[in-house]
């Protein structure tokens, strides 16, 4: 099977990376055009526009880094929506539902078909094939996608009508980004207590909270170790979409606007483009202030 794939960032290089070493076809397309030097070299052709690798394949993934991504890469000249018709296109950015139905009706009314499949795990799931998919849209190109979604994750999900997809990733990362925020205040009070954080790190390891996310970012955290795995620009993008389905369903979400709030903190300080467990840095300077 030849797949398109559009955007490699952190997510879109080890997910290409992982479908050329599992035997598939990839043709690649990314708006900084040299980094698709890397896939060429293991394998990948290139394709100069994203309506040029629709035109060559059947089978198209996306993974941009936001909804602004998203629907350029789509509607802008050159884009997806002009070679569309007949052709399938799988985004697995994660975005809010309305930009993913709006994606979805404008490729259905020109003949396409459409899949929102953002995922939940890292850059080392995407490396290792270990993502969780949370699909949603046309059912037909879900099964027809089975054998990708086979290489790039341990689980795929099928939750129904577009906008479910998008809606289940939004939960799960907003209760993540709560946890780190959570997670990095406990690590200060340790501190600021006189407890070794080093400790703390064990105790929670052997508890009822115990998580890869804590035994995974905790060491590198208390090494003041950001380098980015999942970029804080985004987890911030994702806590202010899913504060957003909050307000339109009504849903009072007192804890996941603070931790944005602390989000939003560590954009201002520039650390953006870090992991998100740089968030911690934000305490850390209201401790040395307090
Ligand atoms: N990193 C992670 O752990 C995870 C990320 N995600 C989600 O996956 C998506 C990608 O994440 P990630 O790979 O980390 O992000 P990166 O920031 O590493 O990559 C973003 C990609 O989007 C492209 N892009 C950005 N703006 C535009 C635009 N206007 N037009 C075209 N292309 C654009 C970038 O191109 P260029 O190279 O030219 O800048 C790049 O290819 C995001 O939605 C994120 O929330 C989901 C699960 C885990
Ligand atoms: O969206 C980020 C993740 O780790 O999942």
């Amino acid at each position: 099977m030849e797949i398109g794939f559009l955007g490699l960032g952190i997510m879109g290089k080890a997910m290409s990376v992982n479908l050329l070493k599992n035997g598939f076809k990839v043709t690649v397309w990314n708006r900084t055009l040299s980094k698709c030097n890397e896939l060429v070299a293991l394998g990948a052709s290139v394709g100069e526009t994203p309506a040029e690798v629709v035109k060559k394949c059947k089978i198209n993934i996306a993974m941009l880094s936001d909804p602004a991504a998203a629907l350029s890469v789509v509607f802008d000249k050159d884009g997806v929506l002009e070679q569309i018709c007949g052709k399938c296109y799988i985004d697995m950015s994660t975005v809010d539902p309305d930009t993913s139905c709006k994606i979805s009706e404008a490729i259905t009314s020109k003949g396409g078909h459409f899949l929102e499949a953002p995922v939940s795990g890292s850059k080392q799931p995407a490396e290792t094939g270990q993502l969780v998919i949370l699909a949603a849209g046309e059912k037909a190109l879900y099964e027809e996608a089975i054998p990708a979604f086979n290489v790039l994750g341990k689980k795929s999900f099928f939750l129904g009508q577009v906008g479910n997809g998008a809606k289940m990733k939004l939960v799960v990362n907003v209760i993540m980004g709560s946890m780190m925020n959570a997670f990095s205040e406990g690590l200060v009070l340790a501190d600021r207590s006189g407890l070794n954080p080093h400790d703390l790190l064990d105790v929670l390891d052997l508890g009822a909270i115990a998580n890869p996310m804590f035994r995974g970012k905790g060491p590198a955290m208390l090494q003041d170790n950001y380098s980015p795995a999942f970029p804080l620009k985004h987890q911030q993008k994702d806590m202010r979409l899913a504060l957003a389905l909050g307000d339109e369903n009504a849903v009072s979400m007192p804890v996941a606007a603070a931790a944005n709030e602390a989000f939003k903190k560590a954009r201002s300080m520039g650390l953006e483009d870090l992991d998100f467990s740089a968030v911690f840095e934000t305490m850390k300077i209201l401790k040395h202030k307090s």
